[in-house]
């Protein structure tokens, strides 16, 4: 997949005083702030893992040649691509997201794609919480590193569920908020000592600080099944993956 191209991103205006990033609109910002460098940091940071975790979360969503599926929170369109390729020229998929910029540089990457199948792509700016979409609408759903990212979980997980078809699959992967002393010590420290310093030289330090204060606000993977069977969906289980520091959570409507 072509690389991008990136500059330091031009900050908006003077900081203000340090506070978590809490309502919907401060986070809209923040990932259109750091839309210009999310995919090269992303690929960085991970040594490249992210593409193999965002590879099984497709995969465990059972979408399949012809299906219409719908990838939450798509941001710059890394699972929406591999959707497109799982479901081919005669399935859909649907990219939404609420950030403008991540939804151009999604666009943007489209075309720059020689596979035929990915202009079975529809990309919608929307709300996870309020989703745009008929109930029973798709045959599989994707989220990947979106669920931390909403302010309303609980209502999110409703959403997935009301537009789910009966006996599909939402596949859900996120970082782990990990019970092992050690795996959570590992993910701190590479998050206080790696990530943050890094995304600080793109003037960054803030978005990527969230990231650590979004994890410790999570749930765990019992957690995240209970959440989901809460919801309405038959059962849940949440795999530990990418060394406990990832995980994906796929229920079943
Ligand atoms: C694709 C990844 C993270 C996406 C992502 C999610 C968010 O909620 C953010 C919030 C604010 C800023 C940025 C993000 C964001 O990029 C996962 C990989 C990228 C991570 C930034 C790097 C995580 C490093 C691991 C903690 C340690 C990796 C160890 C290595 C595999 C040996
Ligand atoms: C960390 S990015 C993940 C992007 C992509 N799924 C990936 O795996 O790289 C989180 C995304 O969630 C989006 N997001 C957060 N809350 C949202 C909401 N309520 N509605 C739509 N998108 C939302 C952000 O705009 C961002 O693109």
């Amino acid at each position: 997949m072509a690389s991008l191209r990136f500059s330091v991103p031009h900050l908006p205006g003077p900081r203000f005083k340090r506070r978590p990033v809490r309502c919907a609109g401060e986070r809209q910002e923040l990932f259109n702030c750091i839309a210009p460098v999310y995919d090269n940091l992303n690929d960085l940071l991970s040594f490249g893992q992210h593409r193999i975790w965002k590879r099984m979360a497709v995969s465990w969503s059972g979408a399949k040649p012809g299906d219409s599926v719908l990838d939450l929170c798509c941001g710059s369109g890394d699972l929406t691509f591999l959707l497109s390729e799982k479901v081919g020229s005669y399935g859909k998929v649907t990219g939404l997201d609420f950030s403008k910029e991540l939804l151009s540089i999604a666009s943007s990457r489209q075309c720059l794609l020689s596979n035929a199948c990915n202009n079975n792509i529809e990309w919608v700016e929307g709300d996870a919480l309020d989703l745009p979409f008929s109930n029973g609408n798709f045959d599989a759903i994707t989220m990947g590193y979106g669920l931390r990212n909403v302010v309303d979980r609980r209502q999110a997980m409703r959403e997935m569920f009301r537009v789910l078809k009966p006996g599909s699959r939402v596949s859900i992967l996120d970082f782990n908020k990990s019970m092992q002393p050690f795996t959570a010590l590992f993910q701190e420290w590479m998050i206080d000592n790696v990530v943050v310093p890094t995304a600080t030289v793109y003037g960054l330090a803030k978005e990527y600080k969230y990231l650590k204060a979004s994890i410790n606000e999570f749930l765990t993977g019992k957690e995240l099944e209970k959440l989901a069977l809460e919801a309405g969906f038959s059962n849940a289980r949440h795999y530990e993956i990418g060394g406990g520091l990832m995980g994906n959570l796929v229920a079943t409507r």
